[in-house]
């Protein structure tokens, strides 16, 4: 199967861009409204007093703070899977977010890197900019050797010294503290110190006392009712019962809310400020990690391209065309697909889906999909198709066939059509799998070989060979298959999205 530009580049960019509608991956559904909570149904997460998008970067928060930038190790590792016990860490958001990410981990989005996107995603949805993405963050093994992560007890030179170590000065604490608290609550079920039991409702079950009057949505609330004591004056860090427990209001006096009154000033430039501090936070990873070219958005986008056989065992091409439509333009109904010189006339699918890019004002972007069918007499032995002057590459000579290649629990079953000539014995095919592990929720990734069969069959002048391996456990998420011929990838093919609905 054909993956643009790349699995991986794929697979976020589906994530960052497939909003909501037609095709939409699940993770944005997390957070919509935002206000959402995910991790329990009904009246009860409702009535929950939490808030799935707020938990997000309270967990990158979390999993940064115990950085050490000197000496390079830390950062965006998702180590704080390993780190839930520890007292520091206290409170749901890990676990319930751990929980909800652990189906998306696979080979090529490591938990890391869902911990960076969960906070790019609450800003893209919940009212800040659209914020820069670059994967390539590598999990931890174990926990981190570092502790310290500030509680509301903490005083406000050790607070200073934990920004300090993962690379933050007084000034950009306090401000990224606010862009935090902009989203979300305190809760008396955890937080007992700082809120007392009076905010537990049967509609607030947990007794959440928010940051600001907005709890689902990036503004710079947060900002302006502290510094008027207004709203929720700050939030319970600032006004908590127990003098202690204040610290935002020690952190943001601390230079005289010097910070507080610049960041009042930038007006809705706050939410800037906050995606230069965040996407600091996302990229502080290991010395050992090297992040990788930003994420793009693909106006035109191919998806769950393949070859494959049809009824009649004939070799077809199929797959589905994504066009982004910005708000204010009317999306296409028809499409020009090209192979081999010749045009073909796609129509749209009926259904369409919306994304946050492409959004103008409270508009989104429209996504329309084009499916197309295109006969392997005019498409084998082409290297590319092309699509609105985009081209895409193609090759027909070896390829994992979907339609017989699959999972059934531990069971997995995989064909690869070849040439005639090619001997089975000769294919390397690997899998990647994500399995649960001990002491964390991010599941971790093995790879293992499966063996064909020198047996094999023949379809429309290719040599299916096939094989049968048993992974060690029921996968937690997508599985990749790969297909090497003379030592290099001839093929990919993702299978089994699951939960993640890929
Ligand atoms: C002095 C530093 C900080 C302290 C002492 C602190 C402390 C806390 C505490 C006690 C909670 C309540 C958690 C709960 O009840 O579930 C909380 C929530 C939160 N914190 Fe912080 N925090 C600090 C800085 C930050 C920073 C820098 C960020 C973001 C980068 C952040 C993001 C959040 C978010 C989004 C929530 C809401 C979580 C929810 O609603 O579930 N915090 N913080």
């Amino acid at each position: 199967a054909f993956y643009y530009p790349d699995p991986q580049s794929h697979l976020l960019e589906h994530i960052l861009v497939d909003n909501w509608g037609a095709y939409a991956s699940n993770f944005s559904s997390a957070i919509t409204p935002c206000t959402n909570y995910v991790s329990q149904r009904g009246s009860t997460g409702l009535n929950s007093g939490r808030t799935t998008a707020a938990q997000w970067m309270r967990v990158l928060f979390h999993d940064f703070i115990t950085a050490n930038v000197s000496a390079g190790t830390g950062g965006i590792d998702a180590s704080i899977g390993f780190e839930t016990s520890r007292e520091e860490n206290k409170g749901s958001a890990f676990n319930d977010s751990f929980a909800f990410w652990a189906p998306y981990v696979n080979e090529y989005v490591p938990m890391a890197d869902l911990v960076a996107l969960g906070t790019v995603m609450s800003n893209n949805l919940c009212g800040s900019r659209l914020m820069p993405y670059q994967p390539g963050r590598i999990d931890a093994t174990a926990a981190g050797h570092t502790t310290g992560v500030p509680a509301p007890e903490t005083d406000l030179e050790e607070t200073l010294l934990f920004f300090d170590r993962a690379g933050f000065n007084e000034t950009d604490s306090i401000a990224l503290t606010a862009c935090g608290h902009t989203l979300g609550s305190v809760h008396h079920g955890g937080f007992p110190e700082v809120v007392d039991d009076s905010t537990v409702t049967p509609t607030n079950t947990n007794g959440g006392a928010n940051f600001d009057s907005t709890r689902g949505i990036f503004d710079p609330l947060v900002v302006s009712e502290y510094l008027s004591s207004t709203g929720e004056k700050g939030g319970p860090l600032v006004t908590s019962f127990n003098v202690s427990s204040r610290s935002d209001l020690r952190l943001y006096e601390s230079d005289g809310n010097a910070t507080m009154q610049a960041l009042l000033k930038q007006g809705d430039g706050f939410l800037d400020t906050c995606v230069d501090l965040f996407k600091k936070v996302v990229n502080t990873v290991p010395s050992h990690v090297t992040l990788k070219e930003e994420i793009q958005l693909m106006e035109v986008k191919p998806v769950n391209v393949t070859f494959g056989f049809d009824k009649d065992d004939k070799l077809i091409l199929t797959g589905t065309i994504r066009i982004l439509t910005p708000a204010g333009s009317r999306s296409p109904k028809t499409l020009e697909f090209s192979i081999a010189g010749k045009s073909y006339n796609l129509q749209s699918d009926p259904e369409t889906g919306t994304s946050v890019f492409g959004r103008s004002g409270s508009e989104y972007g429209t996504l329309s999909y084009f499916s197309f069918s295109i006969p392997g007499s005019k498409a084998r032995k082409e290297t590319s198709f092309s699509v609105l002057g985009h081209s895409f590459s193609l090759q027909s000579e070896t390829f994992i066939y979907p339609d017989t290649t699959m999972i059934n629990g531990a069971i997995v079953n995989a064909s690869i059509a070849t040439s005639t000539s090619t001997e089975c014995g000769n294919l390397k095919v690997t899998i990647a799998v994500p399995y649960k592990q001990q002491g964390t929720l991010a599941p971790k990734v093995q790879s293992q070989q499966i063996t064909l069969n020198s047996k094999s069959v023949e379809k429309d002048g290719f040599k299916i060979c096939s094989g049968i391996a048993e992974l060690e456990n029921v996968p937690t998420g997508l599985v990749s298959l790969k297909v090497f011929t003379d030592g290099k990838v001839a093929d990919v093919l993702l299978v089994n999205g699951g939960a993640a609905g890929w």
